[in-house]
């Protein structure tokens, strides 16, 4: 068996053999290939590969290297340029944070930045077990941090184990200090983004108060108007409309181009900023979204393709057959998941 150098170009494996030889491997299949072969790839499963009499083996795990398995593990690599263009697939997960201390003293929040109570924390634990077969790629959370600890917990459960790393772009030094000098490591990593576009709708001069309170105070009829209806805003706050404006803003500049590139993406984030992003996502009416409600720790799954988003609802549990069969690529990512972790 001859050692085997590689690089990856567009998609399609081509190895170099130390003797020279040049061949290729797309779909676990060998063309060119001399009857045996030994090549090191990343993330590799150890064995013995063939196609016809030709047999290659892998031997050694090196994130260095893009792999023959790369492309299974993150589907956003998946196949060449072209096909790449064709399927124009990916997964997008969108998490409302767990249960806040101020969800469970049933204050008005807004953008009041309040952690997570332990059962929140479950929550988020559960919600990750949920997604824990979904590829995630990147991850964009709000500036607030029920949403931050809710996409950190639920990535505790995730079987790929990539490390999820908040990028630090808000100085040149905070930038320059957080860098990682390791390609190895960089491949291991989810960067997550943390953007005040994303915050809950600011609720002006309602937040840090009860909501029962509040309502017979100034009457059910008036606080459901301030919590629900699209454009009236609650004093001094931003109603759904004004919400939406910077959070669909932010998701059609920065989030969309992720998934248009085949990137899988995870958002967490809150009840009102979803609603917008789901208004959007879903084409609702602001009709329709007054009575669209999200739990805390529940995930979504949204399949992109060919520009339109399709609705998958929740996951309900990792095992959970349908959820993979939404798309041919998230079944083989759990297939390839399972045949390396067990
Ligand atoms: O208090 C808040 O910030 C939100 C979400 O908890 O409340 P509401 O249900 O009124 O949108």
């Amino acid at each position: 068996m001859a050692n085997a150098m590689l690089h990856q170009t567009v998609g399609t494996l081509h190895l170099l053999s130390n003797s020279g030889i040049h061949c290729e491997v797309g779909n676990n299949s060998v063309r060119l290939l001399p009857k045996s072969f030994k090549v090191e790839v990343g993330f590799s499963k150890r064995g013995t590969y063939s196609s016809g009499e030709r047999k290659f083996s892998v031997i050694q795990a090196s994130a260095s290297q893009t792999s023959l398995f790369d492309p299974v593990l993150s589907p956003s690599n998946n196949g060449t340029h072209e096909s790449r263009k064709k399927s124009n697939e990916a997964a997008l997960i969108l998490i409302r944070h767990g249960e806040s201390l101020w969800n469970e003293k049933n204050l008005f929040t807004g953008c009041v930045d309040v952690p997570l109570t332990k059962k929140g924390v479950e929550e988020a634990i559960e919600a990750g077990k949920r997604i824990s077969n979904i590829p995630v790629d990147m991850i964009f959370t709000s500036a607030l941090i029920r949403a931050q600890m809710t996409a950190m917990l639920a990535m505790t459960q995730h079987r790929r184990k990539k490390v999820p790393i908040i990028m630090h772009n808000e100085s040149e030094q905070a930038r320059a200090w957080s860098q990682i000098y390791s390609e190895d490591t960089m491949k291991q990593s989810i960067p997550v983004i943390a953007a005040w576009q994303l915050n809950e709708r600011m609720y002006g001069e309602l937040q840090g108060l009860n909501k029962q309170e509040t309502a017979d105070r100034f009457g059910k009829e008036k606080v459901h108007e301030w919590r629900r209806s699209y454009d009236i805003p609650p004093p001094n706050g931003e109603s759904l409309e004004m919400c939406a404006q910077r959070a669909v803003a932010y998701f059609k500049d920065n989030i969309e181009p992720q998934l248009l590139s085949g990137k899988n993406v995870m958002i967490a984030a809150h009840g009102n900023s979803l609603r917008s992003i789901i208004m959007y996502l879903d084409k609702l009416t602001s009709q329709e979204v007054i009575s669209l409600e999200l739990s805390t720790g529940i995930p979504m799954l949204y399949i992109f393709k060919e520009g339109k988003f399709l609705r998958r609802g929740s996951p309900v549990a990792p095992t959970e057959a349908g959820v993979y069969a939404y798309t041919r690529r998230l079944a083989q990512y759990r297939q390839k998941l399972d045949e390396m972790l067990h």
